[in-house]
């Protein structure tokens, strides 16, 4: 199971790039199709919609009392998760907590010469719901990525959806749930969950933001409600983008272009290296390393059709190529990681030195693993406090600072044509004025 090789002495830079951008997942107007009528049949029908489509996708039976998680039963759930995973999930909640919370904004407020106050507040938007998938997908890291930003900005109202396929829930999702102060966990899934969120059923309150990942019908879903709610990102599959030169051990590299690979078969693991036989050890590595894994038929899949090794004639060229391909994780282990890192404007998330593989940053680390995909690191940013927030601003005129600006307001009115903005500043001066 071999990956593209690439050189930029063959191929050319510009080839190596055209290879390395060809994209993966195209969206299907069936799945479209079929969201527009699950979101309007929730809309018409609330619950008893709910009702129908979670039996019908999930196997489950429910009634609108059911559809909502009982805090007893979360209780019990969270009884059955061993005491390591308990004690990991606690540790990975605060560190998260503790790096988001220096991300919290502050609100400005200033006095300018004319004496005008002028600034701007925060506020968190008042509900946010989550949606979390369900099966192999139910990632508990992926619960607290969101939950915990959410409630460090101040959200009063979290709600978690989750399909429970065949009846069965992931006792560490609701472990996690729990521990970030989620307020209510509902077990329904795909469209009709994100319908359900953004306009309320009997059971299910709506939001005013939805987050987290899915599969299509759940990325539709959310395309689909935008503006309604406010929505985090459609995340694609995952990315990572090693720069590595020949002083670092092949299995270690090997393990982390991996750990990106085994989450989907569309996944992206490149290596960028300046060494042509350094990096045919790690592909080899992969090789080994592969046969080993749980979900080798995945990660095999993912490095086979999307992986690459691309040897480049200098450490200044990886950089260039890591800044137009804007991965999602990008891992600089090199002789002075910070020194690469500061010539590099669009990444995800960066990952400095050997010591720091990208799982840490997906557990553990405290920065979020919710990161854009698909070259949207050129112009957005991962998941943090700032997502729960809006920002209002503010402003006060005293007389002397409004018989300095309206004439030039009202100058402006009038060019625009519209009287009763003008108006409505003349009658204010004309007061002052006397
Ligand atoms: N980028 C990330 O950080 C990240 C993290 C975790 C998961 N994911 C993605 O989440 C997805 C999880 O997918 P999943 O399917 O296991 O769980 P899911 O919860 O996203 O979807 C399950 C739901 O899909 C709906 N559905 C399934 N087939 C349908 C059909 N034919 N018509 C209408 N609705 C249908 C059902 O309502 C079901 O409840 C994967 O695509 C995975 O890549 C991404
Ligand atoms: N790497 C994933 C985002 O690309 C997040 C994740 C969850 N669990 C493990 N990893
Ligand atoms: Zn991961």
């Amino acid at each position: 199971m071999m990956p593209q090789f690439l050189s930029t002495r063959d191929a050319g830079f510009e080839e190596a790039f055209r290879v390395l951008l060809a994209q993966k997942r195209e969206d299907s107007p069936d799945v479209d199709a079929a969201v527009a009528a699950i979101i309007a049949d929730v809309r018409e029908r609330g619950d008893a919609a709910l009702v129908e489509l979670t039996e019908r996708f999930d196997r489950v039976r429910l009634t609108p009392e059911t559809l909502r998680i009982s805090d007893d039963e979360i209780e019990r759930l969270c009884a059955q998760v061993p005491e390591a995973e308990r004690e990991a999930l606690g540790l990975a909640a605060e560190r998260i907590r503790a790096y988001h919370a220096r991300q919290m904004p502050r609100d400005e407020s200033f006095t300018d010469s004319l004496g005008a106050t002028l600034g701007w507040r925060w506020t968190p938007v008042s509900a946010a719901g989550l949606y979390v998938p369900g099966g192999l997908a139910a990632y508990p890291s992926s619960v607290l990525m969101n939950a915990v930003p959410a409630k460090v900005a101040g959200v009063k109202r979290l709600v978690v959806t989750v399909p429970t396929p065949d009846g069965v829930a992931n006792p560490l999702v609701l472990l996690a749930c729990r521990v970030a102060g989620v307020d209510e966990v509902f077990r329904i899934g795909g469209a009709q969950a994100i319908a359900a969120l953004a306009y309320g059923t009997g059971a299910v309150r709506p939001v005013d933001k939805i987050t987290g990942p899915g599969n299509a019908y759940v990325a539709a879903a959310k395309r689909r409600v935008f503006g309604k709610v406010g929505i985090d990102m459609i995340a694609g599959p995952s990315e990572i983008l090693v720069i590595a030169d020949r002083d670092n051990d092949p299995d270690w590299i090997a393990l982390d272009l991996l750990s990106q690979a085994e989450h989907d078969e569309s996944a992206q693991a490149l290596l960028v290296t300046d060494d042509e036989g350094f990096g045919r050890a790690v592909a080899e590595a992969v090789g080994r390393r592969l046969e080993t894994l749980p979900r080798r038929a995945i990660a095999g899949a993912s490095w086979r059709d999307f992986g690459a090794v691309v040897t480049v004639r200098s450490l200044d060229e990886a950089a260039e190529i890591a800044d137009r391909i804007a991965a999602e994780h990008l891992e600089l282990l090199v002789g002075d990681p910070e020194a690469l890192a500061s010539r590099i404007s669009h990444a995800g998330a960066m990952f400095l030195g050997p010591w720091t593989p990208e799982a840490i940053g997906d557990y553990i680390g405290g920065p979020n693993h919710v990161l854009p995909t698909a070259r949207t690191a050129r112009f957005s940013s991962g998941l943090s406090v700032m997502d729960f927030l809006k920002r209002t601003t503010v402003s006060r005129m005293t007389p002397a600072a409004l018989a300095a600006l309206g004439p030039h307001a009202e100058t402006l009115a009038k060019a625009e044509r519209l009287e009763a903005h003008g108006m409505s500043v003349r009658a204010r001066l004309d007061r002052i004025n006397g």
